[in-house]
């Protein structure tokens, strides 16, 4: 079946193939397609800024200065005042017939040196897909000060300085209102920094034929509302036995409330049984905060494997500590061979300790994490983060979570889903719990390890946001909750 090309993920270097295959074997000259790009993009701008009378144009040396100059040249024939800003002449045949053509209608030229002239909207064009290096000299100078303008601008493919595969800065990068990304998504656009630099994103395929796509595999998928997975329906005549039991582990001394927070949010996901196994002295706090939850201290090993042989399903590592105890549950709770949401200070565990996962397991880093578990150092993890996700599932043989802005979750197939949703208010203590009572409640009921983990991260994400409301400083962990049930009943068949 074609990939669906909303959903689908490029590299920029399969963008590159597309684009080749779109000009050599479908005969759709790349002249044509630059054309194509600056007509959805005047199209948005006029869309976005119906009042903007004066354009700036910041054009590069290769194609995306190219399809700036022929946003200026649309611009001019509508009767705005456009000023286009050209730190390198162009290098391509199609660039420079872009700039013959902007000259063609009139455009004028102003001296980048002199800096930013003023305008109601910027278009920048200075560098997409074929950015190689961090910006230097004029070209960085224009990006800081379209940075600290206050005006809005429309990045051309990709914000110009972010690099299109990972959504990392290569030095500076500019920060858009609004990304409108040509004939692909780049996989870029979605995690990382990306949210901070792309504004609100569009996408224009640009008419290309289906036949340039094929055989080009996306190398990632965008969750969409659909997500492709759900929860089974109930029937009327169920018992709480049919959906799942899961136990969460975890709790060391001073850290009860990471586990209640996972244990209630499996509860509201629709586990059918949650129990609890963390430290006694939280026994009393956690069963006064929440009664659903059967909660039980355990002081070591033996006493753990009791209620794991009653369990379906192992949510471990909120708040574990990484002491005796800690390994002591950590190791019994691995062993056990049922599948393992595995968080937190089980993650740093298995970090010091490599140790296989069970079968059906999600592993839940965040980019620290990840960085122990790969012996590397979080910048590392951040400039590829597909990268880092994929290795990790390959390694451990599981479905990871890499956890931060656009969730990435990766399969040891190679597969990865971005999450598209979610805001900053989520970086903030508990939420990490919450996610891994979710996902191990969505195994509880049924789900595989890929579902639950792709499910898991997006009702988490779209339930933060609606807790957030659009307000993020301020948000709980325990806030979640409530959208989370009104969703998981959403996400149901
Ligand atoms: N025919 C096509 O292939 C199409 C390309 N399109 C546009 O073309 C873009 C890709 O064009 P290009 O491959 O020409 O590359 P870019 O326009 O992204 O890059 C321009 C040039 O800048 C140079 N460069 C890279 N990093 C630099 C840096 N830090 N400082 C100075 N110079 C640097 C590179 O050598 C490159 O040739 C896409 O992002 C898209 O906007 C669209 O017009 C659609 C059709
Ligand atoms: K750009």
């Amino acid at each position: 079946m074609p990939a669906d090309p909303a959903t689908a993920l490029y590299t920029a270097d399969q963008v590159r193939r597309i684009d080749r295959a779109t000009i050599d074997r479908c005969g759709v000259p790349g002249l044509e397609l630059m054309r194509r790009a600056a007509a959805a993009a005047f199209d948005t701008l006029r869309r976005r800024w119906p009042e903007a009378r004066r354009l700036c144009l910041l054009a590069g040396s290769g194609n995306n200065g190219g399809d700036a100059l022929l946003v200026g040249e649309r611009a001019l024939h509508a009767g705005l005042a456009v000023t286009a800003l050209l730190p390198e002449r162009p290098g391509g045949d199609d660039a420079r017939a872009a700039l013959a053509a902007y000259a063609d209608a009139g455009g004028g030229l102003g001296n980048a040196d002199d800096g930013l002239p003023l305008a109601d909207v910027y278009v920048d064009g200075l560098f997409g897909t074929g950015l190689a290096r961090a910006p230097q000299g004029v070209a960085a100078a224009l990006i800081a000060q379209l940075n600290a303008c206050g005006r809005p601008v429309l990045a051309l493919d990709v914000p110009s300085g972010l690099a299109a595969d990972t959504g990392m800065p290569l030095g500076v990068a500019v920060r858009a209102a609004a990304t409108i990304c040509f004939v692909g998504w780049k996989r870029g656009l979605f995690t990382a920094a990306a949210a901070d630099c792309c504004g609100e994103r569009e996408l224009a395929l640009l008419d290309v034929p289906a036949m340039a796509r094929s055989g080009i595999v996306p190398d990632a998928r965008l969750l969409d509302a659909g997500i492709g997975c759900v929860l089974p329906t109930r029937d009327a005549d169920v018992n709480k036995g049919r959906f799942g039991h899961l136990l969460a582990v975890g709790g060391d001394h001073g850290m009860g409330g990471a586990i209640r927070l996972a244990g209630e949010a499996a509860l509201r996901c629709g586990a059918g049984l949650v129990g609890i196994a963390t430290r006694e002295d939280h026994v009393g706090a956690v069963l006064a905060a929440r009664p659903e939850l059967m909660v039980r201290g355990v002081d070591g090993a033996p006493a753990l494997q009791v209620l794991l042989e009653r369990a379906d399903v192992v949510a471990l590592g909120p708040g574990l500590g990484q002491g005796a105890w800690s390994h002591a549950l950590w190791d019994r709770a691995l062993a056990a061979g049922r599948p393992c949401v595995v968080d937190a200070d089980a993650l740093n565990l298995l970090a010091r300790q490599a140790q296989p996962v069970p079968a059906g397991s999600v592993l839940t880093p965040h980019p620290g994490e990840a960085a122990r578990l790969l012996g590397s150092d979080v910048a590392a993890v951040q400039a590829d983060r597909y990268a880092a996700a994929r290795a990790l599932a390959q390694r451990h043989r599981a479905v990871v979570v890499l956890k931060g802005a656009g969730s990435l979750i990766a399969d040891p197939d190679g597969h990865v889903a971005v999450c598209p949703w979610g805001n900053p208010g989520m970086a903030t203590a508990g939420m990490g719990d919450v996610l891994t009572g979710v996902i191990g409640a969505l195994l509880a009921q049924g789900l595989s390890a890929w579902d639950a983990a792709r499910l898991g991260v997006a009702l988490h994400a779209r339930a933060g946001d609606l807790a957030a409301g659009g307000s993020p400083r301020g948000l709980l962990a325990s806030d979640l909750f409530a959208p989370l049930r009104t969703l998981a009943n959403r996400f149901t068949a």
